[in-house]
């Protein structure tokens, strides 16, 4: 048997720790290992950030595997909050079964990996249904529209959508790692764009970041841009007559396509900007979760300048967040009912996740349906939009079915 040479066997061993860094969706992953570089800033949108991102990789010679050098990161919801981007010693590219292989494998190794085995979850739902109720409430009481869905008209710049949420800390016995989780996540997530970052990569906190978001923010690959908005939502049913019967229901909902309608104006206005072709279709689809259904619109675009003078993706992701699809309409007054309403700062959380290339290329995710470990401790997140005619228990449930994609992969009960 031929002994591996040292070189290798350093190379296996760095791939069996965890990452730094994993973004990527079933047409595959870019994993990260170890910490070449770290370009951080205490304002995410500080428009000086993408420029420094782009010399640090301009500056480094292409990776062993022939990947273009690349830095992925995080930017907060709040554009007054940090940003960080990692760039990592070696990166490479793997498909989905490659990924959660080898997640598993490492997880097995150590305690916090999956063994089909239920786990005991201590949970914390903050703030509760009444209270939550009561905050839509609030919501309701402050916009400027008619309620009960009939379209009206709005004073001039007043406040007409907010995106509250409420948060789930969730302890774990035996506790689950970041690894284990994102394997879970992904094996569930289909579509779902699936990451996972390191407390280096993750602005301001010192937990592991894990999520499956099915929300593109913005994607860029050279001249073409892409995002998919998504807003007007309904849970899932395991009756799939009852869930038929809710996806159509969303289709003819005033109200969802409503909320799903601020979202695609404000990107289509953002990149009507640095695009001089953009593709807006006229009435949105549906897309289905493992828990949700949405509402999507799939918008391309392509930017007026060539690839290398183009905005590249961080100042893309810069540039349109934060959309509707997280904070409301219009943005300052939306941003303003979120500060007084929600319980805790949110942090990264519906903030934004991907990656950037030496190019300029990349792609970003929001922050959503996402989890912060640290310790046995994981930290989950979900927001509903309010808009007129919104209910304040159905947005009660639509957060709760929200966050039962990441809880119930935590859970991982068979
Ligand atoms: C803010 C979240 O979802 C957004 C994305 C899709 C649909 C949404 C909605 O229907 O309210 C939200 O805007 C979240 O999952 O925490």
């Amino acid at each position: 048997m031929t002994r591996p040479e040292p070189q290798h066997q350093a190379a296996r061993q760095e791939r069996d720790t965890t990452p730094t860094a994993v973004f990527g969706s079933l047409g595959g992953f870019l994993v990260g290992h170890g910490r070449a570089d770290l370009v951080t800033s205490a304002r995410s949108d500080d428009p000086t950030l993408p420029a420094r991102v782009g010399a640090r990789l301009r500056a480094r010679a292409a990776d062993g595997g022939g990947l273009v050098p690349t830095a992925l990161g995080t930017l907060s919801f709040r554009h007054d909050r940090p940003a960080a981007f990692v760039v990592p010693a070696h990166l490479e590219r793997v498909d989905a079964v490659t990924l959660t292989e080898r997640m598993d494998d490492g997880g097995c190794a150590r305690p916090g990996a999956f063994d089909g085995a239920p786990r005991a979850l201590v949970e914390h739902l903050l703030p509760d249904d009444a209270a939550y109720r009561s905050a839509v409430r609030s919501v309701l009481d402050e916009l400027d529209e008619p309620r009960c869905g009939r379209d009206g008209p709005a004073r001039d710049g007043g406040l007409r959508k907010v995106v509250l949420g409420r948060w789930l800390d969730v302890v774990t016995a035996p506790r689950v790692t970041a690894t284990a989780l994102l394997s879970r996540l992904v094996r569930r997530a289909g579509h779902a764009y699936a990451y996972l970052l390191s407390p280096d990569a993750v602005a301001g906190s010192d937990a592991t970041l894990v999520g499956a978001s099915p929300e593109l923010l913005v994607s860029r690959r050279g001249r073409t841009v892409r995002s998919v908005p998504l807003a007007g939502s309904a849970p899932r049913s395991d009756d799939p007559g009852e869930d038929r019967r809710r996806a159509e229901a969303l289709v003819r909902s005033a109200k969802d396509r409503h909320e799903h309608a601020f979202v695609v104006d404000a990107i289509a206005e953002a990149l009507g900007g640095p695009c001089r072709a953009l593709d807006v279709p006229a009435s949105p689809h549906l897309i289905a979760t493992d828990r949700m259904w949405h509402l999507a619109t799939d918008i391309r675009g392509e930017l007026a300048a060539g690839a290398s003078a183009a905005p590249c993706a961080l100042t893309l992701a810069q540039l349109l967040h934060p959309t509707p699809a997280v904070c409301g309409t219009p943005r300052h007054l939306a941003a303003d009912a979120i500060e007084r309403l929600e319980h805790q700062e949110r942090g990264v959380m519906t903030g934004a996740t991907g990656w950037v290339d030496a190019r300029g290329d990349g792609e970003f995710a929001l922050t959503i349906r996402s989890a912060l470990i640290d310790g046995d401790l994981a930290r989950l997140y979900a927001g509903a939009g309010i808009v007129a005619g919104s209910e304040p228990a159905r947005e009660a449930d639509e957060t709760a079915a929200k966050l039962r994609t990441v809880r119930d992969a935590l859970e991982a009960a068979r």
